[in-house]
């Protein structure tokens, strides 16, 4: 059970309790990170939809794995128009490297997101992004880990799923938010979710749609519900990469 009271599915137990194992960085970072609210607003300003496009080699809801070099794959995203690039670090079940991520923030220059499961300071500084995920449901004290992240010059992104952990990331001072539509317990995708939460957070918030967007039609859809970008991740992994981007950022 985890915070929520809820059985978590039998693969996201796996991850944290790899998470919980999984050492930080020798010494405290310092990044000087590139704006993400600024890259959204140029996104509307040229009539792009804002999409932050993630390289996402496999995941537990994948079959197979997608072994192409991660900096090309960034660059074919922002070729395709991608205001943001997600980058998966975690090892185990998402084939992601810090390293990966260090490399492909050094050739692009939109912001750069770091995908793990942080569940303590250290972690903060395995390796330098402009935006770093942070999981409502699997960080306790969350307040602190916000602090934490924007002391050191990150841009927090504080992921939630239900209305009890959106409000935990508002208290905690959050101005950047994702909403996941995908339910960690049962790993089901419910594009739903967004649509009940979004209406309960405060128009100076980003507010990020995070999962499940398969179509331009899903993408209008969150974007009527009041999604200032959205993050995809398998429907661009799969295929022509930088064709799959362009089609979600001129939806
Ligand atoms: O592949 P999708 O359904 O487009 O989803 C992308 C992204 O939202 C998903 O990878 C994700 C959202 N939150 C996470 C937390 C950890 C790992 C992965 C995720």
């Amino acid at each position: 059970m985890d915070a929520n009271g809820e059985e978590l599915a039998p693969a996201v137990r796996s991850i944290l309790a790899a998470a919980r194992d999984r050492a930080g960085g020798e010494e405290r970072l310092s990044v000087d990170a590139r704006s993400f609210p600024a890259a959204v607003a140029d996104a509307e300003a040229e009539g792009r939809v804002p999409v932050i496009a993630e390289v996402k080699p496999t995941s537990p809801t994948t079959d197979g794995r997608r072994d192409d070099e991660p900096v090309d794959l960034a660059r074919a995203m922002v070729d395709g128009g991608a205001t943001a690039i997600s980058v998966l670090t975690e090892p185990d079940h998402f084939g992601g490297t810090p390293e990966s991520l260090a490399r492909i923030r050094e050739a692009v220059d939109v912001p750069v997101l770091r995908k793990d499961f942080i569940v303590q300071e250290s972690q903060l500084d395995l390796v330098a992004s402009d935006l770093i995920l942070l999981i409502a449901r699997f960080v306790d004290d969350l307040d602190a880990l916000v602090t934490a992240a924007e002391e050191r010059g990150f841009q927090p992104l504080v992921e939630v799923h239900t209305r009890e952990e959106l409000d935990r990331a508002l208290e905690a001072g959050a101005d950047l938010i994702g909403v996941n539509n995908r339910d960690l317990a049962q790993l089901e995708v419910d594009l739903d979710t967004f649509e009940t939460i979004a209406p309960h957070v405060p128009d100076d918030v980003t507010l990020i749609a995070e999962s499940g967007i398969g179509s331009a039609a899903d993408v209008r859809r969150m974007r009527e519900a009041g999604a200032d970008a959205l993050l995809i991740g398998s429907a661009i992994m799969d295929g022509d990469v930088t064709e799959n981007v362009r089609r979600f950022t001129t939806a």
